[in-house]
């Protein structure tokens, strides 16, 4: 099975950086203990993408969030910091257990009347949504099976507002983005993600490289553009 790859001095800094600078607050550190205690796969964001997410969340003045894979409900408590009071956040997730332990931290986290957390495959989540005719979401956070990465930022574009932010995780993996063979189940959906992003003529995007507690990878960040007339 794939695994990334930390090496210490990564985490040492990451560390370093989250207690000098990201100060994750009582109810994302507890999120972690939840998620580990119910035997969860550590495959939440770090402490610092988190932050990033909640800085991003507040920079672009986002209302309406919606997020691609929820696991303990760490990233969405980020991104839940990052909303106004009238703010709201759909979350997608297709494991009971996964949500239930969710629902139990972004509850302590004080966000239960604004988080909606949608259990099911995320693909029919997402065309529910749009059958409810939902206001358009101003921030999309992508997540969860990276096979469907093309697919949910074809969804962002149809549920996302134009300028709306669209952030991708896990886009470099261990450098599989160059060599698939590293993990065949889940490169290809990395690689038609990041062409995808590239090419669509909806979407304007940037990627970056990250190392730390999640080893080598990386995340895109793209802004939806308006419809060409
Ligand atoms: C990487 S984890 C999410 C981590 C979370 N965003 C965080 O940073 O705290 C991916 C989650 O997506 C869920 N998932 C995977 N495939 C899914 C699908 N097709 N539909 C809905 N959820 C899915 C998994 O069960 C897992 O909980
Ligand atoms: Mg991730």
């Amino acid at each position: 099975m794939f695994e990334h790859k930390p090496r210490p001095e990564w985490i040492a800094t990451e560390e370093f950086l989250s207690s000098a600078v990201v100060h994750p607050d009582a109810a994302v550190q507890q999120a972690i203990r939840a998620a580990a205690e119910a035997g969860m796969p550590p495959i939440e964001v770090a402490p610092n993408a988190g932050k990033l997410l909640k800085l991003l969340v507040q920079l672009s003045g986002a209302h309406r969030i919606l997020e691609i894979g929820t696991l303990a409900g760490y990233s969405t408590i980020w991104m839940g910091r990052g909303l106004p009071r009238s703010g709201t956040l759909v979350t997608c997730e297709y494991l009971p257990q996964h949500a239930e332990v969710a629902w139990a931290n972004i509850d302590a986290a004080g966000l239960g009347e604004r988080v909606e957390i949608r259990l099911g495959p995320a693909l029919d989540t997402l065309a529910a949504l749009e059958e409810e005719e939902r206001e358009p979401f101003d921030f999309i956070f992508i997540d969860a099976d990276k096979q469907n990465n093309s697919r949910y930022l074809d969804w962002a574009v149809k549920l996302g507002r134009p300028g709306a932010v669209v952030v991708l995780d896990n886009t470099i993996w261990e450098g599989a983005v160059l060599d698939p063979d590293i993990d065949p189940v889940n490169a290809p959906g990395i690689i038609d993600a990041l062409k995808l992003l590239g090419d669509h003529p909806r979407l304007d995007a940037t990627v970056i490289q990250t190392v730390g507690s999640k080893g080598w990878d990386g995340f895109a960040l793209a802004r939806i553009l308006p419809q060409q007339q």
